[in-house]
């Protein structure tokens, strides 16, 4: 039987206020899984990444990655197998420095960072353009454009390039379609699907677009009060509808 990548295993957030925010909370991610997550706001949805990410501590529980047990690892080590894009595309991204300098980096992903721009070469250069083409957003006519000048839809697509350059044992993403315009964040949602599925990525994706969480994914949660509510894949996912997943949403 295929064994999980990433297991949560009774995982549980308290902040010093005493407020439980991820509550015994049990996930096996496996390989290849596409996940959509779901949920009120304020169910915890950020915190499982925060948690995923090293960025915030267990109270108590575990995360395995492989069978071993990462709940100590830190941050900067996870990104050696972990990849995050977030909602606000000015996150991800170096503003000072161009769109090639920045996928330069993003090869760098978990080595030491150093960058020296005679590695941006011809044939780079050129296999830099062909991927932003890929985008739909002009994103291959600025590659010696500094970040910071882009348009919101451009640099988050960027981010995402980044992301996934060098290949995650896991992409978060965490609402990364949710500040751009509905045509935007459509290409990217599609551009992003087929990275996933072109590169048998294993991906979790916060939305609150429930289209996009019925039309994406091999697999569906929801979170309620820190704990997942509903875990649905394949065909089971497949059969489910909008009003179905309203249901969900109590507050
Ligand atoms: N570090 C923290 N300290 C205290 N409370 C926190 C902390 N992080 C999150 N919370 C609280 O925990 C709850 C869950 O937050 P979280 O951001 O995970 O929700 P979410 O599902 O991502 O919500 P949204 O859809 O609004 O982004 C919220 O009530 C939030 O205020």
């Amino acid at each position: 039987m295929t064994k999980p990548v990433f297991s949560l295993k009774d995982a549980t957030v308290t902040v010093s206020n005493g407020t439980t925010i991820l509550n015994n909370l049990n996930l096996d991610i496996y390989p290849e899984d596409f996940i959509t997550v779901l949920g009120t706001n304020g169910a915890g949805k950020s915190t499982l990444f925060n948690v995923i990410s090293g960025d915030l501590p267990l109270t108590s529980g575990s995360l395995e990655h492989n069978g071993q047990d990462i709940s100590h690892l830190s941050a900067v080590k996870r990104t050696s197998f972990l990849a995050r894009v977030f909602q606000d595309p000015k996150l991800g991204t170096a503003p000072r420095m161009t769109v090639a300098e920045n996928l330069l980096l993003a090869e760098k992903r978990g080595s030491k960072r150093t960058l020296k721009s005679r590695q941006l070469t011809k044939e780079k250069l050129a296999a830099y353009y062909d991927l932003t083409k890929t985008m739909g957003n002009n994103l291959e006519e600025r590659l010696q454009t500094a970040t910071g000048s882009l348009s919101g839809g451009q640099r988050q697509a960027l981010s995402f390039l980044m992301a996934t350059r060098v290949k995650p044992g896991l992409l978060l993403l965490d609402e990364h379609t949710a500040a751009l315009d509905p045509k935007t964040s459509d290409q990217l949602m599609a551009a992003t699907n087929q990275q996933v599925k072109g590169n048998q990525l294993t991906a979790l994706m916060i939305t609150h677009n429930l289209k996009d969480a019925l039309t994406y994914g091999n697999r569906l949660i929801v979170l309620n009060a820190g704990q997942i509510v509903l875990d649905v894949r394949d065909n089971e996912k497949e059969k489910l509808t909008e009003a179905d997943l309203l249901t969900y949403f109590v507050h």
